[in-house]
């Protein structure tokens, strides 16, 4: 494994970690490396900090290739990798993305059209529609695991989780991080317009 991927994770953490995206431990990151093992970030710790303890070595299948604990979720991104050309992988609790996925969760999904930033994800067409889906969360990761692979369909995409977060992938970390900020900025955008759909109607 080269500096580099972990000087790139480094980099992705650091952003996220600058607007305060780890709440509670909360959230884990996963690149791929050109051999097809991972850095993943380490279980439990606080990621707002950046040392030697930060980052695990993992196998293709997750298995930690040093002394240090590999995240709960490393299952999730070692699926994202196994099926796609991602190589890097972002797992992230916001309120936003919690409160989305627990209003639309029966649902299934969450729909996004008319919507400038649908873009981001490559959807250029006036009547084009963002689909995000969203599954439940069972406490073993091999369950959740499960219920998250038939959606991972294409090199980037994104998955809600219910009352959890939200994992989403792209071939580059620049990708990755994109599809991420312009998802985040869908999810708040949507509940402040149901707020103020609300409060409309109670005003009329
Ligand atoms: C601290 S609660 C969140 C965890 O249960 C988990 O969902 C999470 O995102 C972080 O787990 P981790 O093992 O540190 O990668
Ligand atoms: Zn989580």
């Amino acid at each position: 494994m080269t500096c580099d991927v972990r000087h790139n994770l480094s980099i992705v953490k650091e952003r996220l970690a600058a607007r305060n995206l780890f709440p509670g431990t909360s959230g884990n990151l996963g690149i791929r490396n050109d051999d097809n093992t991972l850095l993943v970030t380490t279980s439990g710790v606080d990621k707002y900090i950046t040392n030697n303890q930060s980052f695990v070595h993992v196998s293709a299948t997750g298995e930690p290739l040093e002394e240090l604990k590999p995240s709960l979720e490393t299952q999730l991104h070692v699926e994202i990798f196994k099926r796609t050309k991602a190589r890097t992988s972002i797992h992230i609790h916001t309120v936003s993305n919690n409160v989305i996925s627990e209003i639309y969760g029966d649902c299934g999904s969450i729909e996004f059209r008319h919507q400038e930033l649908i873009k981001a994800f490559g959807l250029w067409q006036e009547d084009d529609v963002l689909r995000i889906p969203i599954i439940e969360n069972p406490s073993d990761i091999n369950q959740l695991a499960h219920l998250l692979v038939p959606h991972i369909q294409s090199d980037y995409g994104i998955v809600l989780i219910r009352n959890h977060g939200v994992n989403v992938w792209g071939r580059t970390s620049t990708e990755a991080l994109k599809l991420f900020e312009a998802a985040e900025f869908l999810f708040e955008y949507q509940l402040q317009l149901n707020a103020a759909r609300h409060y409309i109607k109670g005003e009329m």
